[in-house]
């Protein structure tokens, strides 16, 4: 069957596949199975738990009056259909009168019908806006809460796979609606469903409760085939989603790396490498379709049968006058819209319960806080000269706790002044400047600034004292003026003339001036439509603008080829001065002029001093030195 599908993979058979596959219902149900699998997979690596009504509750904040305003409309519609049952039974009555009496009592009885009518709209009226309302503040406010707790999360915690940027968009971006879906005026539907059956079945058994008990015996077994119905239906899902994942990572695989596929003639291998995937999916839904038949054809006969069954039975109570036949009616009535009401809850519980781990996962997240927290308001707030000290510094990222990759790191850099940290690849040099941001903290020893640990200060206080430029300078799709001040406490306020500054201290600001629209020239997404030296100044234009007491450069230069480099190294040279300064950098030629160079060798100062005493000594800088043709 296999190569049957490869070799006529040419363009017809092909289409009619995929558009087979591809109907919309088709995906609803693929989506709905990988939602499943993606949610226990999240809720078990997350290590939270499944969260009910309840607990969401609490989110609706202010707006919970739109609770107990939809409650009540719930109320309100879902009494409409045993009332009805009550009424259309009057029906056969009062078509059993004549005359005058057939004229009253159908005139009593349509007014009935009237005021259910007023009845039911104004219930369907409350609980729609209700619980709508309440069902769009909760999750805007989940959202909200869950997005401004990721924001201060450390950065450990992005480092973990399960944290990917993928991973929490689409909690935001899926998470949400899917609480949503349950918990707005779906809800609503539910809840009135609910009051429909208390009401029907208390109408039930009250006109003939023989009969209504006798029916109600037989729903154990309808209950049992929805039951199994959901069983069947989530184990299928979650069996599909593991065979379409291999579909998904082909198609994303292509997708990603689309340039590098093209380059390489590789759309066809793909092309056969996701038919493959599809292939066992495939099979597997045929197999689906025939257990839902059964599974469906089982519970319709199952109604049906209890519905024979209920027909003798109210013949024989109205033929021994147990019963009148309007009761039997009423009987009747009741328990068939309790029947659809239990439909309409089965239909939603597969929803609620993927809401539940959703729900579990959002409210895991908002409440979760971190050990280096960005939003604290304690510390020490007192102001910084710069002087940067690291004292035994032990470090391994949480990720790989089992590789050390700091093991004792001592240094000092004064206020002011400039240290060049250089060293062999992997050494942990971006390390240096990470722990110095204070993204992680050090297993022992400490980093201090101003000689107080780092730990001690405010977070924010401290991150505002440091700027930093790295190798891919990160722009944000604003214009080049809002990009500059994008780190200030109040961007919108700072005079052009300010921004021009740095610019101009960043060797940028002629090109900017250069260009059309000026400082209020958008970059592009990424800072797509500049070149790597324009968006490094713009970057450390950025950096000065904040007036850092310390200013890190991780590798700033070494992207850039060599008539970049010296404009951007001339920036670099000025933005030093008058602060401390750590500079990580490849190119010796670039460092030559630091107060103080720090060679590095896995995790450790191997020798420290400035170009000229590092050369004399002869050892690891020196041969660095030579590789790099550097000979004075
Ligand atoms: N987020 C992380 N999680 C786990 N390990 C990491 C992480 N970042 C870096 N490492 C590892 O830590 C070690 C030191 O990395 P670091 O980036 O500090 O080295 P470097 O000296 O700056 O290297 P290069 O000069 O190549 O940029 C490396 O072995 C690296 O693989």
């Amino acid at each position: 069957m296999r190569s049957a599908w490869i070799e006529s993979y040419g363009v017809g058979r092909t289409k009619k596949f995929l558009h087979r596959r591809g109907n919309h219902s088709d995906d609803t149900f693929h989506s709905t199975s990988f939602e499943w699998q993606r949610l226990e997979n999240d809720i078990s690596q997350e290590r939270v738990k499944p969260a009910g009504l309840l607990h969401v509750l609490p989110y609706c904040g202010p707006d919970k009056k739109w609770v107990f305003l939809g409650a009540l409309g719930c109320m309100l519609s879902g009494l409409v259909m045993p009332i009805y049952a009550f009424l259309y039974a009057e029906i056969f009555n009062t078509f059993t009168l004549t005359g005058e009496e057939l004229r009253r009592s159908a005139a009593f009885w349509s007014l009935m019908f009237v005021a259910l009518a007023v009845l039911g709209g104004i219930g369907a009226m409350i609980r729609t806006i209700g619980m709508g309302f309440a069902g769009d503040s909760l999750t805007t406010r989940m959202r909200l809460l869950c997005f401004k707790n990721i924001l201060r999360q450390n950065i450990a915690w992005f480092d973990e796979e399960k944290h990917s940027t993928g991973k929490l968009s689409t909690r935001l971006a899926t998470d949400a609606p899917m609480v949503k879906a349950a918990a707005g005026h779906r809800l609503g539907i539910v809840l009135a469903a609910v009051v429909t059956i208390i009401g029907a079945m208390a109408l039930a058994f009250v006109f003939g409760w023989k009969l209504a008990l006798a029916i109600s015996a037989a729903s154990p077994v309808l209950v049992i085939a929805g039951f199994i119905q959901i069983k069947v239906q989530k184990f299928a899902q979650q069996k599909d989603a593991v065979l379409m994942e291999g579909a998904g990572n082909v198609a994303s695989q292509a997708i990603q790396n689309i340039r590098t596929v093209q380059a390489l003639n590789r759309e066809r291998t793909f092309f056969i490498k996701y038919i493959n995937q599809l292939l066992e999916p495939f099979r597997e839904a045929k197999k689906q379709a025939y257990v839902y038949g059964l599974v469906y054809s089982f519970s319709q006969g199952v109604i049906f049968l209890i519905y024979a069954g209920a027909f003798r039975l109210g013949a024989y109570l109205v033929s021994i006058e147990d019963m009148s036949p309007t009761n039997v009616y009423r009987v009747f009535f009741a328990i068939a819209f309790c029947a659809i009401s239990v439909g309409q809850m089965n239909s939603y519980i597969s929803e609620y319960s993927k809401a539940k781990l959703s729900a579990g996962l959002l409210i895991g997240l908002i409440k979760r806080r971190p050990e280096i927290d960005s939003y604290s308001s304690y510390g020490v707030f007192q102001p910084v000269k710069g002087k940067v000290g690291f004292r035994d510094v032990h470090f391994s990222y949480p990720q790989r706790a089992q590789v050390p990759v700091l093991q004792g790191l001592s240094a000092t850099v004064s206020p002011g002044q400039t240290l060049a940290v250089v060293g062999p690849s992997g050494c942990g040099k971006s390390t240096v400047i990470s722990l110095i941001q204070r993204f992680y903290d050090p297993l022992r020893g400490q980093v201090t600034v101003d000689d107080v640990d780092l730990r001690s200060y405010n977070l924010q206080h401290i991150r505002r004292q440091i700027s930093v430029v790295s190798q891919e300078p990160v722009l944000f799709d604003c214009s080049i003026r809002e990009n500059i001040t994008y780190g200030l406490q109040d961007p919108d306020f700072v005079p052009l003339a300010e921004v021009e500054a740095a610019a101009k201290s960043a060797n940028i600001h002629d090109f900017i001036v250069s260009l059309s629209q000026g400082y209020e020239t958008r970059v592009g997404d990424k800072g797509t439509q500049l070149s790597g030296g324009q968006k490094q100044r713009i970057a450390i234009a950025r950096a000065l603008i904040r007036d850092p007491k310390i200013l890190l450069l991780d590798e700033a230069t070494s992207a850039l080829d060599t008539e970049s480099e010296k404009v951007v190294q001339e920036a670099i040279e000025k933005a030093r001065v008058g602060r401390t300064c750590i500079i990580v950098a490849h190119r010796l030629s670039t460092i030559q002029s630091a107060d103080c160079i720090a060679v590095m060798d896995r995790g450790r100062i191997v020798e420290l001093g400035t170009h000229e005493d590092l050369r004399a000594k002869k050892g690891i800088y020196y041969q660095l030195t030579k590789r790099q043709q550097i000979s004075h």
